[in-house]
């Protein structure tokens, strides 16, 4: 009997499999050879129980003063060449899921799955045209209205932060046109075309520039070194930067690429100094000369700096400190938005305080998207930014406060370490 419904069970599963095509994509792999094999069938179990609802373009755009997102990268090829193991499963509903592999101490493997629920979830087959939908482009017509509006990209190194934002690299070139950076440009300049707009003499600009080490460089000037300076109305200027008059998407697009080549071909360790600098690209409109609304587009430092500090170098250090503050100065500032609070602590770091106009007023709206790597080998990292984004949008969780406590532990040993480091 019992033999009997255990091979209806198998041909049940072949059945699913059969009409599974992404199930089989990773049957594929499933061969003996294959490292962590076990967690690897333990985790293919548990999403044969699931039901996917993956988001798409028809779905409603809710409106939200800030909103948080999470987006999954598919494996690259490096990854599928290692036969590396998926941990993470977006099963729709703004739901995460990542599998957390782990072992008893008699050496018994089990997986704890941890659900993490944000305002939309994005699988690996989300293209930044879906990502863009529902995150910046309910943003754009917040600066038309006199407002202003922010965009975070955070993640780890290689978890897709600059690939959403400024499009695809393949070797040097970049197609620009597909990130959000390029979306929300076509959607401004369509909007300033629309009538109720048209009669409002707004002119839109851009500016490009990044942050390093607390110093503010200039992308589309050479990289020249700026100050920034708070007169005394409290207003922040980022003296210097260039305004560039933009009349077209494909202006833009020249302005993201003049940019971001200035950005990696810096140095010598090219890639790795970029993925330690944020990048802010900035959409301006102005009537007359006066401000009207900024759209500030934000590629941020890769996280993983923030809790790596195992470097003897000095650089390293000093990068990593810095990181640190102004990570957590962003979740301070975004946290203290959603709590409408009187005082926004922008002074904290040079990214909040040369960003202080989107947090303050009312009408400012904010988003962040978080990057994740689906990898096994990047468990740790992807725990760190998702309790670092799920922690401003659900501050009431219980659950969340115990982790949050952990997050700023691990930051306050972090920065001592960098601390006794410099004595
Ligand atoms: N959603 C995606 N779909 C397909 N490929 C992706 C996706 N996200 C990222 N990639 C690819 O993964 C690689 C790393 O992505 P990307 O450079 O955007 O990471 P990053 O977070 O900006 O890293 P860094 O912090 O080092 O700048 C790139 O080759 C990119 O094309």
């Amino acid at each position: 009997m019992s033999q009997v419904s255990e091979m209806n069970k198998m041909a049940n599963k072949r059945l699913s499999l059969a009409k599974n095509p992404e199930a089989q994509k990773r049957g594929k792999f499933g061969d003996a050879s294959r490292p962590n094999k076990q967690f690897y069938q333990m985790i293919e179990e548990y999403r044969e129980t699931l039901e996917k609802v993956p988001m798409s373009l028809s779905d409603p755009v809710k409106p939200h003063r800030i909103c948080v997102c999470v987006r999954k990268r598919p494996l690259n090829k490096k990854e599928l060449a290692k036969k590396e193991i998926d941990v993470v499963t977006i099963p729709g509903n703004g739901a995460l899921l990542l599998h957390e592999p782990k072992q008893k101490v008699d050496l018994t493997k089990y997986l704890e799955n941890q659900t993490f629920h944000f305002d939309y979830s994005f699988d690996e087959d989300a293209t930044n045209d879906l990502v863009y939908r529902f995150t910046a482009k309910p943003l754009v017509k917040t600066i038309f209205e006199g407002g202003m509006a922010t965009c975070f990209a955070y993640g780890q190194t290689g978890s897709g932060k600059t690939h959403t934002m400024g499009g695809d690299f393949s070797g040097k070139s970049q197609n620009s046109s597909k990130g959000i950076y390029a979306l929300a440009a076509q959607d401004v300049f369509t909007l300033l075309r629309q009538k109720r707009y048209a009669d409002m003499d707004l002119c839109p600009y851009v500016t490009f520039f990044e942050i390093y080490n607390g110093k503010v460089f200039d992308l589309l000037n050479k990289k020249a070194k700026l100050r920034v300076l708070e007169d005394e109305k409290q207003q922040v200027n980022v003296v210097g930067l260039q305004e560039v008059p933009v009349s077209s998407v494909d202006d833009v697009i020249k302005m993201i690429e003049r940019g971001s080549a200035c950005r990696t071909s810096g140095q010598t360790f090219a890639n790795a100094s970029s993925s330690r600098s944020h990048a802010v690209l900035q959409v301006i409109l102005r009537r007359r000369n006066f401000l009207h609304g900024k759209f500030s587009l934000v590629d941020l430092a890769g996280n993983e700096r923030g809790t790596d500090v195992s470097s003897n170098d000095r650089h390293t250090i000093v990068e990593t400190a810095e990181i640190n503050r102004s990570l957590l100065a962003l979740k301070e500032c975004i946290r203290s938005l959603g709590q409408n609070s009187e005082h926004i602590p922008f002074r904290m770091s040079k990214l909040t305080q040369v960003l202080r106009d989107s947090f303050i007023g009312e009408n400012s709206r904010t988003c962040m998207i978080a990057m994740i790597s689906p990898g096994m080998n990047s468990c740790e990292y992807t725990l760190n930014t998702l309790r670092y984004s799920v922690l401003p949008a659900f501050e009431a969780i219980s659950q969340v406060s115990e982790m949050e406590e952990r997050f700023y532990e691990e930051l306050k040993v972090c920065s001592f370490l960098c601390f006794l480091r410099f004595v």
